[in-house]
């Protein structure tokens, strides 16, 4: 049976309304996609705790978090993805690219130019019709 894995996402927004888009790195699982910062639920971690600390570690800002986007179940080959995004923005320093490949701030308009983790895509899409 497949192992289904609890993945948080930050949907972060700039006071010109961009979004943070990052680039998943060649040596991650699902390379060279975009996707949202985050990642893995550790045991006993809220969904907004776990965000904060997956940030902190990938991108070296502060978050505050908001309200969820979206939540969905994605089956790729190997595991069972729950990912659920939220609203967020950057509160303290300026988000790096510690893990990801690149980092690029996009207006809404311009998401679907991305390719996506096959996951995201809700999320994209709800984002773009909001
Ligand atoms: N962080 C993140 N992961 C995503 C997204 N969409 C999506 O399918 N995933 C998948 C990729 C991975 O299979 C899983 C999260 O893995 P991760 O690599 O980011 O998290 P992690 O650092 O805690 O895990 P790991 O490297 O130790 O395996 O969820 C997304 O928007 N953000």
């Amino acid at each position: 049976m497949k192992k289904t894995v609890q993945v948080v996402g930050a949907v972060i927004r700039n006071e010109k309304g961009e979004i943070l888009c990052a680039l998943r790195s060649p040596k991650m699982s699902l390379p060279n996609l975009w996707e949202f910062p985050g990642g893995k639920i550790e045991k006993g971690e809220s969904p907004e705790q776990s965000l904060i600390r997956e940030i902190r570690e990938e991108l070296g800002c502060s978050i505050e978090v908001f309200d969820q986007v979206e939540d969905t179940i994605y089956e790729y080959e190997k595991v069972i993805v729950n990912l659920k995004t939220y609203w967020a923005k950057v509160t303290e320093g300026v988000p790096k690219p510690l893990e990801h490949q690149v980092l690029i701030w996009l207006p809404v308009t311009s998401l679907k130019s991305l390719v996506w983790a096959p996951a995201d895509i809700p999320a994209v899409q709800k984002i773009i019709s909001i």
